[in-house]
């Protein structure tokens, strides 16, 4: 936390303005270095988040790429996603030449997330269920080289389709959000591996965005792809890629639908959920797309989970990021041995 008259240029502030007093009247500062791509940083770094952040006392301040990070700061915190082996070991030196500095989030955590394998490996592990219902991974199957085995493969893992075919690799890249919905498994062999094959879980067009900012959880509603019957699946074969249904903005939470659908999945199992991957990831920033099986009250399926997803997307982000990282440095600065 830094106190009156060692901040250097401050993102959103004009030159020479008064420094403003924060909401609390305070003159404490929280620093907060980032490294977005520009396309992240229009999403999440929009102005009104920028002066909120600004009245409780908290600065961005963009990290110079094209100069060493350690001759950069001081930051109370390091906020990132980018891409590439080259960026991981650059915070990776500066967290162990900072460790008084947070890292959002540190880049190991983070790789977790970037293989579709990895990413579920610890949902599955945790095989979550109580009285409030159950949450699991649809089967699946990692094909890694060869795909001409992939009909034999699916048969012999009792795989029901349809399918759905993801990159194994998630990089940010547009192609690691190339999915295809597979209605036999023949033309499974014309897709290029490494991926993954999921079983389609049929949700009734529905999904459930919880993201994680710390510890808070928030729900919000997005439409998905509709539910496919027996009689479609009878009648047609093929591959068909299909578009990003349910990260457009446009939340479902505003449209009428069935409530047996519609309904949030429990509290207390998203609150399990939350806890215990925060914990095994090492995340703070992340979201989980989870579908209810259609038909069921509360078996649950994640299908996906994302490091620092479009928060810009979810409501009243600005008070629960600035609240965040504020806890963060509290908590820090609460820690700190007496001196
Ligand atoms: N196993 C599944 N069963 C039913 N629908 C699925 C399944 N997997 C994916 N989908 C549908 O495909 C969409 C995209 O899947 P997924 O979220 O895994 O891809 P993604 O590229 O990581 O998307 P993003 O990162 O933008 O959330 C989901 O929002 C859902 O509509
Ligand atoms: O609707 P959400 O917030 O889930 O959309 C996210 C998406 O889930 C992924 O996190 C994207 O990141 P990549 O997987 O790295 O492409 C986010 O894109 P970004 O440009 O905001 O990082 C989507 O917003
Ligand atoms: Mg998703
Ligand atoms: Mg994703």
């Amino acid at each position: 936390m830094r106190l009156n008259g060692e901040i250097s240029h401050r993102e959103g502030e004009g030159e020479g303005e008064e420094e403003a007093e924060n909401e609390v009247g305070s003159s404490q500062k929280v620093v907060v270095g980032y490294a977005l791509t520009s396309k992240k940083k229009k999403s999440f770094l929009q102005p009104k988040f920028l002066s909120f952040a600004r009245n409780k006392g908290i600065f961005f301040v963009a990290i110079d790429l094209n100069k060493p990070l350690l001759e950069q700061g001081p930051f109370d915190v390091v906020l990132h996603k980018l891409s590439g082996k080259e960026w991981r070991e650059v915070i990776e030196e500066y967290s162990e030449k900072h460790p008084e500095v947070t890292i959002l989030d540190p880049p190991d955590a983070i790789q977790h997330l970037h293989n579709r394998q990895s990413m579920l490996q610890d949902v599955a592990d945790l095989n979550l269920s109580d009285c409030y219902g159950k949450v699991g991974v649809p089967r699946q199957l990692f094909v890694i080289k060869n795909p001409s085995t992939i009909p034999y493969e699916i048969t012999k893992a009792g795989m029901k389709l349809p399918l759905v075919a993801k990159p194994l690799v998630v990089d940010g890249t547009a192609k690691s959000h190339e999915l295809f919905l597979a209605y036999d498994e023949f033309s499974l062999s014309e897709l290029e591996p490494p991926l993954v094959l999921q079983e389609f879980v049929n949700h009734g067009g529905l999904l459930f965005k919880i993201y994680i900012v710390g510890e808070t959880i928030k729900v919000v509603r997005r439409f998905s792809l509709p539910n496919i019957s027996e009689h479609e699946l009878s009648k047609v074969d093929g591959l068909f890629r299909f578009p990003r249904v349910s990260c457009a903005a446009a939340s479902a939470d505003e449209a009428y639908l069935d409530p047996t659908i519609a309904e949030h999945p429990p509290r207390s199992l998203l609150e399990r959920l939350a806890g215990e991957l925060r914990r095994r990831l090492g995340l703070h920033l992340f979201n989980i797309d989870m579908i209810r099986e259609y038909g069921t009250k509360n078996v649950f399926y994640v299908i996906d989970i994302n490091y620092f997803p479009g928060y810009g997307k979810m409501p009243d982000y600005e008070h629960v990021f600035t609240d965040f990282l504020l806890s963060l440095v509290q908590n820090k600065f609460k820690k700190k041995p007496d001196t």
